[in-house]
């Protein structure tokens, strides 16, 4: 018998390459998305909102609910930093789409992943794309949620390499540190993928252009709003390509095997110059005294990916139509 598609809530803030991970989700047969939840990052909430439910239309899959999340981080401490460099102020590479037909539903992001979660314990992956706010809002309004999540896995930090904020930290954890050391620490089943991961998983120009080679739906979209996000990488790293963050971060979901892992306790530095900064513990030493890792659940961090299968399978699902 064919094991059933995995459930899967993609939190998401579009963002160029989290449209390219929504719609490799949509082309996978071994998930199921069941939800797509908002966030700040990329775009404002709001933006991000009319984003996901315009990337529905585009897929043809308005039975899939949005769920609009926070506005504001967790502990509403600080201002925003939006991205919108990186991605068009649109968030959309400057396409200035026109507004979706559809609607959030009531509920707030939370609140969904909360009701999904004991809907199906055990069984729903959250697939987070953006700053942690909705996932760490998730733990702290149900002391069930840990438990009932099958798994989150987050594209998040920089394990022992500069992150692309600032040297310290990298974007997703720098949007809501407080958050992220919540789920970092909340006993979830948690798979971080990194940027020392996502970097070496890049998108060149040559697969540009295969891919628009393709008249498939998703294909001829992307290569419409990708201009910027290739704009800035060549800017801002000296390349002629794209690293694939969300899309390598939704494989790893779909398919574990496409990296490998270490397994340790992570925490964030929450204030000060090195903001963001993840930091995992190995376990090689036992520490004489107590410290701020000391009998905190561990968590999975991806250490090495398949980067050529990840970039062919990321083709692969896109040149469908
Ligand atoms: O603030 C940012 N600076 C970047 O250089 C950058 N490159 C990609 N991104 C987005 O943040 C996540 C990776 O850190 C991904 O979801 C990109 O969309 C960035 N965000």
């Amino acid at each position: 018998m064919a094991a059933q598609p995995k459930k899967i809530i993609i939190d998401t803030d579009p963002g160029i390459d989290d449209a390219m991970a929504i719609f490799v989700a949509l082309r996978s047969p071994e998930v199921e998305v069941i939800g797509l939840t908002t966030i700040y990052g990329n775009v404002y909430t709001t933006l991000a909102t009319r984003n996901a439910l315009h990337l529905l239309e585009v897929a043809g899959r308005t039975d899939i609910p949005v769920a609009e999340g926070s506005h504001v981080s967790i502990t509403n401490n600080a201002k925003l930093r939006i991205a919108g460099f990186v991605h068009g102020t649109d968030g959309l590479g400057n396409q200035n789409f026109p507004p979706p037909k559809g609607k959030p539903i009531e509920q707030s992001a939370a609140d969904f992943l909360i009701e999904q979660a004991k809907l199906h314990p055990g069984k729903v992956t959250v697939v987070a794309l953006g700053p942690l706010t909705n996932i760490a809002l998730a733990i702290q309004g149900d002391p069930a949620f840990s438990k009932n999540i099958g798994q989150i896995v987050l594209l998040g930090g920089a394990f022992l390499v500069n992150g692309n904020v600032n040297p310290a930290s990298e974007a997703n954890i720098f949007g809501d540190p407080d958050a992220a050391d919540i789920v970092f620490t909340s006993g979830a089943d948690v798979v971080a993928v990194g940027i020392n991961v996502t970097h070496q998983v890049v998108f060149t120009d040559a697969d540009r252009e295969k891919l628009s080679r393709s008249d498939g739906k998703f294909a001829q979209y992307l290569c419409k709003i990708l201009d910027v996000y290739f704009s800035y990488h060549h800017d801002a790293y000296n390349i002629k390509g794209v690293y694939l963050h969300d899309p390598a971060t939704m494989l790893a979901a779909v398919d574990p095997s496409l990296m490998t892992y270490t397994e340790g306790v992570v925490r964030v530095q929450t204030s000060g110059i090195t903001k963001g900064l993840t930091i995992l513990y190995n376990k090689q030493k036992r520490f004489g005294e107590v410290t701020e890792w000391t009998d905190k659940p561990t968590v999975k961090v991806a250490v090495t990916a398949d980067a050529p299968a990840l970039v062919e399978l990321v083709m692969e699902r896109l040149m469908d139509s």
